[in-house]
């Protein structure tokens, strides 16, 4: 039996951002392991014109919760949503609903965050700090409290090389900046970002860390962990692989690279690409919620979820499994034919983006206007650029996260526990994992059909047809307008073909001899 599954048997739970990539998988979890926990609370706005209900209802239908259905099939009576906006006061939570979870949370994982790069600062604070600084007054009201589980990400301190399993200071103090925030207009609040955020790549990762600063502050003597998953990725294992539901990180780059739309990136071949699978960081988060809660260590435990210093994977061998995957299983009406090419130089790369990127995109758009349709393509292609730039950073870089508490945790638990809510990365087989999360990006983001798969390596044909079609006119036209302006590209020409010649009267000559 496992201990972990058993501790929260009867439990009330309370997750933000669990209509979130990470929440959605910590949910399904919970329900399938503890089927016999009280309640999960879950805040959720209204959003997209679909009510609270609706939300659950689309969550609790989705192909990621069958397995739960099984197991607990009174899971919708087990959930209950709670009106809630993070960036508001109180978070716009009602009275009564406010009570039933002071008087009955027993454990808390804060997922919810603002996980945009280029969210405005202003915002970004609203949910990423001051959130976290509201959630955990409220959690010093609860006196059934046992656990308060913070999720941070393993790049809030990405300004430094080498990070511990500690939280570090921000140059400046949360508070400042919150108290800052309410008087500072928006203008002025862009203006002295960039100052603020000093060596941290983004708004996201620089308030992720006072994010943190935060939980130390305000701890009082609640039972507290922090979690640094790196980049979150698809299920490696459960409840099957490969699932995966929204365009951030790698999805969108996946995406891109199979519509073959992005064919080279800014990045260092040899760099670690630091990929976690969600469930891996799920079952992270549980034993986590168990130890705190049963074990209360002195102190805030940080918990690095990160793969790169047990199990290392770098952004090349990625390329080529992905790349490899798409060759079997292509996605559908394909732009270009997926090709992968990183460089860490910007003269290469910037080379690739006009002749890779951009010009196809122009020339498309041409051929659309021609043919009397709205040009697209330099629009799409441009957004994809964007985000493939703003990724850029951690595409060439490195960072080395020490897993101590995390090693210290997985020693911890009985070999059932590590059995069923595994986080050793070193399990993991990066191919196989790889070709699966291709494969879930086509069937669970994009919902394409496995059937269409002969018709997509059809029209991957026509493409590769096309492109030495293309190939062989341009050069043809290059060469033809060469040789009319230039003696020597002539020269060159007639050597090449006289050479030929002889080649070929020396062949039939000897073929000839032989017979
Ligand atoms: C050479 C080929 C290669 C081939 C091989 C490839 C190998 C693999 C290579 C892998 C490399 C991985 C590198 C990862 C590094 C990650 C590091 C993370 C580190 C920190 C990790 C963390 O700790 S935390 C999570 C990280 N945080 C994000 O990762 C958010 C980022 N991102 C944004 O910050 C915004 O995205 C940004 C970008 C501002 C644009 O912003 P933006 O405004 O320009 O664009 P949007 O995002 O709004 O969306 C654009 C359009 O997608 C539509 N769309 C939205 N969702 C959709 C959905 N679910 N399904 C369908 N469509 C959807 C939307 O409706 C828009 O469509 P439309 O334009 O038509 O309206
Ligand atoms: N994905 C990744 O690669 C990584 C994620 N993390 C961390 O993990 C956590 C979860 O990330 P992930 O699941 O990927 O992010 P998502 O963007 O998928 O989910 C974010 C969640 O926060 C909720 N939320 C945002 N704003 C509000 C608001 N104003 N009021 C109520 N809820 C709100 C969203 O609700 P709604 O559905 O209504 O928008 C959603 O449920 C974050 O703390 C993130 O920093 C850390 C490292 C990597």
């Amino acid at each position: 039996m496992s201990v972990i599954a058993a501790f929260y048997g009867g439990k009330s739970i309370l997750i933000t951002g669990a209509t979130g990539f990470l929440g959605k998988v910590l949910m399904e979890k919970l329900f399938r392991t503890s089927p016999d926990l009280k309640v999960i609370y879950i805040l959720v706005r209204p959003k997209a014109g679909q009510t609270l209900q609706q939300r659950v209802f689309q969550i609790l239908n989705s192909k990621l919760f069958e397995k739960v259905k099984e197991v607990c099939p009174n899971v919708h009576e087990k959930i209950r949503a709670i009106y809630a906006d993070l960036s508001q006061n109180d978070f716009a939570i009602s009275k009564e609903d406010m009570q039933e979870l002071l008087s009955c949370t027993n454990i808390i994982f804060h997922c919810a965050a603002t996980v945009r790069f280029d969210d405005t600062l202003r915002h970004a604070v609203q949910l990423n700090v001051t959130a976290t600084r509201q959630l955990l007054l409220m959690a010093s009201q609860m006196p059934k409290l046992e656990a308060f589980i913070h999720i941070s990400t393993a790049y809030s301190n990405c300004n430094l090389k080498h990070i511990d399993e500690v939280i570090y200071p921000c140059p400046v103090e949360p508070k400042k900046i919150i108290d800052s925030l309410e008087w500072l207009d928006d203008a002025i609040i862009e203006e002295i970002a960039p100052k603020l955020i000093r060596d941290w790549p983004n708004i996201y990762t620089y308030t992720k860390a006072l994010g943190e600063m935060v939980v130390q502050q305000e701890s009082r003597n609640l039972n507290i962990a922090i979690i640094r998953p790196s980049i979150v990725g698809a299920t490696w294992q459960e409840p099957f692989p490969g699932w995966v539901d929204n365009i951030n990180g790698p999805n969108g780059l996946i995406i891109a690279a199979g519509k073959g739309f992005l064919r080279a990136l800014k990045a260092t071949p040899k760099a670690v690409a630091d990929l976690i699978p969600v469930d891996t960081v799920v079952n992270l988060m549980l034993a986590v919620g168990w130890y705190t809660a049963v074990h209360r260590p002195k102190s805030t435990l940080v918990y690095h979820s990160t793969s790169g210093n047990l199990n290392p994977c770098n952004w090349h061998k990625m390329g080529v499994q992905v790349l490899a995957t798409f060759e079997k299983i292509p996605l559908e009406r394909a732009f270009r034919r997926p090709y992968a090419n990183f460089t860490s130089n910007n003269f290469t790369s910037q080379y690739w983006n006009a002749v890779s990127h951009q010009a196809p995109a122009i020339i498309y758009d041409c051929y659309l206007r021609l043919t009397g349709r709205k040009p697209r393509m330099t629009k799409v292609m441009n957004q994809i650029l964007r985000t493939a730039s703003m990724l850029e950073y951690f595409l060439n870089r490195s960072w080395e996260w020490s897993t101590y508490n995390t090693e210290m945790l997985m020693s911890e638990l009985s070999p059932e526990d590590q059995r069923v809510f595994n986080f050793d990365v070193r399990q993991l087989n990066w191919l196989e994992y790889i070709e699966n999360y291709v494969l879930g990006v086509k069937k669970y983001l994009l919902k394409e059909d496995m059937a269409g798969i002969p018709e997509a390596k059809q029209h991957l044909k026509r493409l590769r047809n096309i492109h030495y079609l293309f190939n062989t006119a341009l050069f043809l036209i290059v060469w033809r307008l060469l040789i009319a302006r230039s003696q020597m590209a002539r020269n060159v020409w007639f050597f090449i073909v006289s050479f030929c010649y002889k080649f070929l009267s020396y062949f039939r000559a000897s073929s000839t001899l032989k017979v």
